[in-house]
Order: C-alpha cells, then structure tokens, then sequence
C-alpha cells in the first residue's frame, strides 16, 4: 500500500489523538521548562482545545449563580478566591478589589484568561468566562426589572486529564474550596449594606443588585457599651450559642437564625449594641429600610440576596410598618410601574391574612413581614440574625414579637449607675472620684440616657479634665432635675399623646 493511502486510510480522530498526546508531552515540558510564559499561553487553549476533540480532557463548569439566578454560588466564590494567588503569577489581565489590610489587592481573572494549576503531579488549568443569557431568559432574569440590562452570566471551567479523573474531583475540588473558604476568612472586610438597588461592576461585568454597600468600620464593641455586666454576659453568651450552634440548629430541626427585640427611649444605645454585635460576631449587617421596600416579594428578594454570617437590622420598625398591614401614609406617595405588579402580590398576600383595608399602594404587609422573619426562605443559608429596634414597644403586634421570632427582647434603659461609672471609665479613665456620689443620687431621680451621659463626659476643649466633665454632667442631672420637679413634659409621652389624638 502506497503512503497517500496508507495515510488517508488512518482514522483523523487517530491522528489528532496523536497531535494531542504529543502535545500533552512538550507542553508539560516547555512548563518545565519556563517557555510557557512566552508563548504557552495561547498555544495552550488551541491545543486544549484540538486535544478536546478526542476528548483526552474532562471539564468541571463553576456558574457564579446557582438555582435560576437568586443566589450566589458559594463555590464560584470560593474557586475566585483560591485562584487569587495562582492569578498574580500566570495571569496578564487582572481584575482588583480592596481587602482587608487596607494595603494589599485581591486578584481575580477577568473573562477569557486562564491560568494553571499543579496538584499532586497532575497539571489543571482553570478558565474564567461569561455568556450572555438568551434574549428571552434575560427578560425574565432580574426580577426588580427595570434597568433592561442583560446581565452575563459568569463561569470558571475547569480542564483536567481523564487520568486524573479521581485525583481531581475526590481531592483536588474539596482542597480548592476549603483553601477557597480560607482565603476569602482572610480577605474579607465587613459590609454594611442598604436596599439601594445598584448596578455594581463585578467580575467584568455590571450586576444588578439590591443592595448597595460600604465597607462597615463602626469602632463601637461591647467594651465600650455601657450596660449591666451581668445582661451584657448574657447578650455574649447568647450570641456565643448562636454562633456556634450549628448543629444544634440542625439537631432540633430549626432555621438556623435567631431574632432580637432591642427597644428602649431613643438614645439608650440600640443602634450601638447593633454595631457591637456585628464586631463580636464578625458578621455583616443588612439595614432593611423597610419604607422603601414596595412589597412583600420585593422584602423576600431582599432576603434571599442576604448572606449568612449577617445581622438583618429593621430600625424603628413601628414607624416602618402600620401593623393593621397598611403603611404610613406619608411613606406611600411615590409609585412606579413595577409597583403595580408587586402590588397584586401584596395583595394577594393581605387578602390571605385576612387584611380588609383599602389597597392604597403596594407595600409590605404585616404577613409579609412575619414571613420573611420565618417562612420558609428564611431557612436558605442560615446563620442570621433579625434585629428590630422600637422605642415603642408596646405599639408592636404580639404576633410579631413573639418567642420564636423575636427569641431575644433586650430592653436598653436609661443610664444607672453601674453605666455611669462604665462611661466614666471610658471616656474620662476614671475610676473613683469624689463626684461619684452626687452623681448617683441624681441619676436615681431623674432618668438620663447614656447617649446624654456620655455626651457630657465627652471633653470639649483642650482644658476640659475628669473634675470639669463630672462637674458638667452634675449640672445637667441637676437641671433635668428642677426641669421635672417643674413639669416639663417627657417628649417621647408627648409624641405618643399626640398620636392617640
Ligand atoms: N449604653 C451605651 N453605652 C455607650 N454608648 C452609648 C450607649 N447608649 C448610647 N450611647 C452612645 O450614644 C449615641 C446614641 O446611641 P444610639 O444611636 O445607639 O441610640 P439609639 O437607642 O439607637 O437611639 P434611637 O432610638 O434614637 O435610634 C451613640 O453615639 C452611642 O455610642
Ligand atoms: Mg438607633
């Protein structure tokens, strides 16, 4: 047989096998051999790409999202964030984010790069690239809508020799997550987020989200939060539980979250003890302005787009919600076309709790609400704690405080004495001092919040001391004092006056 026809005889998957096996072995040696770094690059992908063809590769995709597009693959974060080191080596176009020590970048690869990887003798390599989502799905991607922006979905895919089949799925891919997951412990700077929905750059491309964020720097911690000793161990300890309680959570079949109640008169530290608690836990907070939330569906969206290791705040919730389920009237102005689509939902929602009042705009529901605290889709994720604060609690519905919703009321009070001395020490490092005693009588007839308390304690010039601002914080007790024996009204009774009116 003549060579033409002995080569046209030959199978063309054979020869590509060939190509391909041949290639596997110069490539592994140009590595070795640091010739990769000149020209490997792209010679790499087309030959990846013709070996591919007889199929000597396997791939492993990684989609950023995972069911539809509601929530964010912990995986896809977890490749990004172990691929950080191997990117600042093999990478050219690279993309930065801030971390935690404000010096340092974390590094990702932006779409269309790739980069290697070594395990145990086998070569991996990863590649990062998006896809734009058909015309139809698109439509249908972001509920919230609006912004028509096609949003690209992101993936990393993973190719690796079928001979390694074993090593990489059973060993590789748990060690790239748990290497993933450390990697992110380490980068990661706290956020404080707010239902502003945002177009944000991410990953090459823009993302919708509804939640906007800053990174969260609150000095306050439990150190510098006056209280009981004895219920700020409690608030400690109970927080210490949650955290560690996974399988307990697990164990007595329960959602793994937990519900706070702080209320007190304003300035009694509520919003300071959320700021504590977020250090302590080393958690995120999500601040729910619930006024601008449009309706039950858009409060659930909210949530599902939550993380977990975060603190879920409502402030002021009796001001945010009227509990016969219809809101204020002065929140319920603006309405766009989404709303009336929401609005059907909120709806359907009231109608199903039973609701009788005047449809007047969409909005967020006592059932809602309730809901969100412990329907079902509060169990996605886990560990994650509600916190509602009010200064009046007494207006809130039983329903919605409940044991089981709200497992923890903490009630901030006005400034004893074990909290002066606390204030005293912090602000003034003082721990003894001949007006101690005034200032303990005086805080026994008239009720001071801490805000007020520290505030006079806080020196106000360069010749302010310890014996001016204790000599301060005697006069305004003293004042408030005559103030009260005179009949000067409570603000806070006169506002609630106001409203039975
Ligand atoms: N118990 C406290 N210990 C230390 N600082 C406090 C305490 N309570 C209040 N403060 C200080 O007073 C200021 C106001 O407190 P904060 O905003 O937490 O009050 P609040 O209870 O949330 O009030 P509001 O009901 O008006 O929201 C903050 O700067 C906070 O640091
Ligand atoms: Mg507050």
């Amino acid at each position: 047989m003549e060579g033409g026809s002995l080569l046209s005889g030959l199978n063309s998957g054979v020869v590509l096998s060939l190509i391909a096996v041949l290639w596997t072995v110069v490539w592994q040696n140009l590595q070795h051999l640091q010739l990769q770094q000149f020209f490997g690059r792209h010679l790499s992908r087309h030959a990846r790409r013709l070996a591919a063809m007889v199929d000597p590769y396997l791939s492993v995709t990684i989609a950023e999202y995972e069911g539809g597009r509601m929530k964010r693959s912990d995986a896809y974060e977890e490749v990004k964030a172990y691929l950080s080191a191997a990117c600042s080596r093999g990478v050219r176009h690279l993309r930065a984010e801030g971390a935690k020590d404000a010096d340092k970048l974390v590094l990702s690869m932006v779409d269309g790069e790739e980069v290697a990887d070594e395990f145990e003798g086998a070569t991996v390599w990863w590649w990062a690239y998006s896809k734009s989502p058909p015309r139809a799905d698109a439509a249908a991607v972001w509920w919230g809508g609006g912004g028509g922006a096609q949003e690209e979905r992101r993936f990393y895919r993973l190719f690796f020799l079928e001979r390694h089949r074993e090593l990489v799925l059973d060993t590789y891919l748990p060690r790239v997550r748990q290497q993933g997951r450390a990697v992110m412990v380490k980068n990661r700077q706290r956020k404080l987020f707010t239902n502003i929905s945002t177009h944000q750059w991410s990953d090459g491309g823009y993302m919708r989200s509804a939640w906007s964020h800053v990174v969260f720097e609150h000095p306050k911690t439990f150190d510098t939060l006056a209280m009981d000793p004895a219920k700020k161990k409690e608030i400690k300890d109970d927080l210490d539980m949650f955290k560690n309680g996974k399988d307990y959570y697990a164990r007595v079949g329960k959602a793994w979250k937990r519900g706070y109640l702080l209320y007190g008169p304003p300035g009694t530290g509520k919003s300071a003890m959320i700021a504590a608690m977020a250090n302590y836990l080393d958690y995120d907070i999500y601040d729910i302005e619930l006024t601008s939330v449009h309706s039950n569906t858009d409060l659930r969206k909210l949530f599902i787009e939550t993380t977990s290791k975060s603190i879920i705040v409502i402030e002021d919730i009796d001001c945010s919600l009227d509990l016969t389920g219809a809101r204020k009237k002065k929140k319920a102005a603006a309405e766009d076309d989404k709303d009336k689509k929401d609005g059907a939902a909120a709806a359907a929602a009231k109608a199903a709790a039973g609701g009788d009042k005047k449809d007047t705009s969409s909005k967020v529901t006592l059932s809602g609400l309730l809901n969100f605290i412990d329907g079902l889709w509060s169990a996605c994720g886990g560990e994650r704690i509600i916190v509602f604060t009010t200064n009046h609690v007494q207006k809130l519905d039983p329903a919605l405080i409940r044991r089981g919703r709200m497992d923890k009321h903490i009630e901030m009070s006005y400034c004893g004495f074990e909290a002066f001395k606390f204030l005293a020490k912090t602000y003034l490092d003082v721990d003894a001092h001949a007006l101690f005693g005034a200032v303990g009588e005086l805080l026994r007839e008239v009720e001071m919040t801490p805000a007020d308390v520290a505030e006079n304690l806080t020196p106000k010039s360069l010749e302010d001391n310890p014996d001016t601002c204790l000599a301060a914080l005697v006069k305004a007790l003293e004042e408030a004092k005559e103030k009260k024996a005179s009949g000067g009204n409570d603000p806070d009774e006169q506002e609630d006056e106001e409203e039975e009116q």
